[in-house]
């Protein structure tokens, strides 16, 4: 439910009053997708991993790792094909192994895998890393 890319820019073009807040015309807001996310609103027990919950579609404006609007991500359906062939081959090529006992999440704000996450692949006769 974490997003490679944490948040857009938008620049408000008008005075814009949310919750009782006053986002002035000229100033930046930055949605951050994790909150949306991570919202059990929208998401039951979403800090779970859980990849069953889009056998449902999400509702409009919850979940939206590619942005949302005129200025939504032009290379989504790429990017999940891509994504999909990567997985497809690793999964069904290749064997998989943690490099080091640390499987860590660090913040910098953000969630990152600590360190990169460092992990081996190989096939039966060769070895990638
Ligand atoms: C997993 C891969 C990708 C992710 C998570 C991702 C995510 C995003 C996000 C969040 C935005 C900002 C959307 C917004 O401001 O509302 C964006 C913008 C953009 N992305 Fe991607 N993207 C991915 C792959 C790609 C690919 C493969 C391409 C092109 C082949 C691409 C081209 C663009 C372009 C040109 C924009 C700017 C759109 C604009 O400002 O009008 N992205 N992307």
């Amino acid at each position: 439910m974490s997003s490679i890319i944490s948040f857009p820019f938008r620049e408000a073009v008008a005075d814009v009053e949310y919750k009782g807040f006053l986002i002035p015309k000229g100033w930046k807001a930055m949605p951050l997708f994790r909150n949306i996310h991570h919202n059990p609103e929208f998401f039951s027990e979403p800090q779970k991993f859980n990849p069953s919950r889009f056998e449902v579609t999400p509702k409009p404006n919850t979940f939206m790792p590619f942005g949302s609007g005129v200025h939504a991500c032009p290379g989504n359906e790429l990017a999940k094909l891509e994504t999909m062939i990567m997985v497809h081959h690793l999964v069904t090529k290749f064997r998989w192994e943690l490099v080091g006992s640390e499987c860590r999440i660090q913040y910098g704000p953000f969630p990152l895998p600590l360190n990169g996450l460092p992990t081996k692949f190989w096939r039966e006769s060769t070895t990638y890393n």
